[in-house]
């Protein structure tokens, strides 16, 4: 996997990514949120390509939280595909993705050769839909709605569909360690060290792939 991009939100996390990666792949922190992120990683891969020495692909890497009885905390979520799940429109029947407004996609598939190499190399990780959201889930109604909309979702995190909008066409992948069970919100009971210890984990898989 020489030559890829691991990007997270925040440094961190990009610290806690390097510290299992050990020099061997390029990890940077981009922002928080899909706008920041978006555009952190795009200005990444331009500069890289103008340098003459491009980016084979991008995995996207962040604490996040995960749906209960789905990934456990301390636990991984890699991502079969990034779905903006909050870019669309309410409306009294129900919330409408950009898919269904003819405004392109709020789904990005994952790339089937980084997400075969994630699940050999993370055997213990759930795999399914990855959430990315602009406001934590933070009430039991919203974290309902959600776990209904997308039955098959694990986890949730603020940056995935911006980074792969940025990857754009390049082979991208999200992986998110859980620090929190989404639901009403409980600062206090998120377990960060133990997010940022499985990240390292993660990033040593990365690095000696
Ligand atoms: O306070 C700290 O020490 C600390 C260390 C590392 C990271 C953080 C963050 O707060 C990272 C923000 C980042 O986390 C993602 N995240 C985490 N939990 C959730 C969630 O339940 N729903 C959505 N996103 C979540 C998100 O990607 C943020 O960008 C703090």
């Amino acid at each position: 996997m020489t030559g890829l991009l691991l990007v997270t939100a925040v440094e961190p996390e990009a610290a806690a990514v390097r510290a299992g990666v050990d020099g061997r792949l390029t990890v940077a922190a981009v922002g928080v949120g899909p706008a920041a992120a978006a555009a952190g990683t795009a200005r990444l891969l331009a500069v890289a390509e103008a340098g003459g020495r491009p980016y084979t692909g991008v995995v996207c890497l962040g604490i996040g939280g995960g749906f209960a009885g789905r990934v456990e905390v301390g636990g991984t979520a890699i991502a079969t595909r990034s779905v903006a799940a909050d870019l669309g429109a309410e409306s009294p029947d129900g919330f409408l993705p950009i898919d269904d407004l003819g405004f392109g996609t709020a789904v990005v598939e994952a790339d089937a050769g980084l997400v075969k190499t994630l699940r050999a190399a993370l055997p213990g990780a759930a795999v399914g839909t990855v959430l990315t959201v602009s406001t934590v889930t933070g009430t039991a109604a919203s974290t309902e709605a959600l776990a209904t909309r997308f039955p098959d979702a694990v986890a949730e995190g603020m940056e995935g569909y911006g980074v792969a909008c940025a990857a754009a066409g390049l082979p991208f992948a999200e992986v998110r360690t859980v620090s929190n069970v989404i639901g009403p919100r409980d600062r206090a009971a998120w377990r960060i060290p133990a997010a940022l210890a499985a990240l390292t984990e993660v990033g040593e898989t990365l690095g000696l792939a």
